[in-house]
């Protein structure tokens, strides 16, 4: 690694060190329903507060474009926080302003405040320079212990290295140090599994992601897309019916470059999306009009694990199905039971990635067995592409 870290920091005691933290954690009634991502944080928060640091968490929730929005409101994790860090977690309700200074003014060495959501301020995603100087402001060193986020040039995540000393974390290190042991010089072959819901901000990704793979299995909410883009009815399903010609231009990159796309040929089709609702298990070409599918279904895992057997590599993003809600977990546990299996026994290298895949793996009970669980999704596959992550480029850059 070329880039600083927690053990070229010295003499911290007193200082404030602004912490990029990733709490984009899954939430469920107001409460945390995976904490994965802030355990993994908190060796980095511990550790600055133990050198008598005041820690200074700036993170995002959601995507609430710029303006305040209640229920994206990072005051609602910070119990889940505390908790984890078994220390008072102090609060702002800004993460700028007269609202974040006051709150640093009171802060005894080794305390742990943690900002609102950054991206409450349009100038969080556009990197304003306003605004990165406003975030500045509040601190002498900054640490980005966001991997998730890194492939982000947001203000929080690239900004601030430009303005402050800056710093790596220990899970920044630690992602970064997994992947390429993992990853760096995969086995072949190499299965990749795509699947959840933010189907247009990882689309894209999936261009360069089928010249690295020989196979491509695609399910959730991104399977509807392509099946879309085949003509088929997808019915109230969630797709991005205007990304077809992505989808389409994909399959082609695909097929030129030797990767196998495994679409789902059945699906588990519902009236609604909530526990208890009726669901029955259909063609994918007789998708009735009035119900969404929500997982993929039997026939199509048979080929998914099919597909995890005849792999050496399996890296996965997204789950298969909204695996939140029985029956609809059906998928994605037994694919991930498989993987596991497979793992334990030594015959593949399993990396997984995201907030809502690492919480999928934990309903399943296999995330322990898996080679390395990342905490990223979208910047998973972007490390995973090749791309470079602006948040790990500029703490390369520091001198
Ligand atoms: N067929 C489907 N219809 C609707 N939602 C789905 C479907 N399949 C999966 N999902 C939803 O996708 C969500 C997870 O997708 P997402 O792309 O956010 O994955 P992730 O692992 O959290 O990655 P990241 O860390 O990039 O957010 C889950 O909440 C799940 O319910
Ligand atoms: O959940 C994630 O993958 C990260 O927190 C980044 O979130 P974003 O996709 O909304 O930028």
């Amino acid at each position: 690694m070329t880039f600083k870290t927690l053990d070229d920091l010295n003499d911290i005691a007193g200082k404030r060190v602004l912490v990029r933290v990733d709490l984009n954690v899954p939430v469920k009634d107001g409460q945390v329903t995976d904490t994965t991502r802030i355990e993994r944080v908190a060796p980095t928060i511990r550790e600055l507060s133990e050198q008598g640091a005041k820690v200074i968490l700036l993170a995002h929730f959601g995507r609430p474009k710029g303006e305040p929005v209640p229920e994206m409101s990072l005051k609602a994790i910070a119990p889940a926080v505390e908790e984890i860090l078994d220390q008072r977690v102090y609060f702002a309700a800004d993460c700028i302003g007269e609202k974040a200074a006051n709150a640093i003014a009171d802060m005894n060495d080794g305390d742990v405040l943690l900002l609102e959501n950054t991206r409450f301020h349009k100038g969080e995603e556009k990197n304003d320079p306003a605004f990165v100087e406003a975030l500045a402001a509040n601190g002498d060193i900054y640490v980005n212990d966001a991997f998730s986020a890194a492939h982000r040039a947001h203000a929080s995540t690239e900004g601030l290295a430009h303005l402050l000393p800056a710093y790596a974390g220990r899970t920044m290190q630690a992602e970064l140090e997994a992947l390429e042991k993992g990853l760096g010089n995969p086995k072949r072959p190499v299965v990749a599994i795509v699947g959840g819901a933010k189907v247009s901000t990882k689309i894209d990704l999936l261009q360069n992601l089928v010249e690295k793979v020989d196979a491509l299995v695609i399910g959730g909410g991104m399977a509807n897309t392509f099946l879309a883009a085949q003509g088929i009815d997808v019915g109230k399903s969630l797709c991005e019916h205007d990304l077809a010609e992505t989808a389409k231009s994909i399959m082609s990159a695909a097929s030129a470059a030797g990767c196998t796309i495994v679409l789902p040929d059945d699906g588990v089709v519902a009236r609604e999306f909530k526990a208890g609702a009726d669901s029955e298990v259909v063609d994918i070409k007789a998708i009735p009009a009035d119900q969404m599918v929500l997982d993929v279904g039997p026939n199509s895992v048979a080929a998914v694990n099919d597909w995890i057997s005849r792999a050496e590599t399996l890296v996965w993003n997204g789950p298969l199905g909204a695996f939140e809600i029985a029956p609809f977990d059906r998928a994605t546990v037994a694919a991930a039971k498989h993987a596991a299996t497979r793992t334990r026994q030594g015959s593949l290298v399993s990396v997984a990635g995201g907030g809502d895949t690492v919480a999928a793996l934990n309903h399943a009970e296999v995330a322990d067995d898996f080679t390395y669980v990342s905490t990223a999704g979208g910047a998973f596959l972007e490390w995973m592409e090749g791309k470079p992550l602006p948040g790990v480029d500029i703490l390369h850059q520091q001198k």
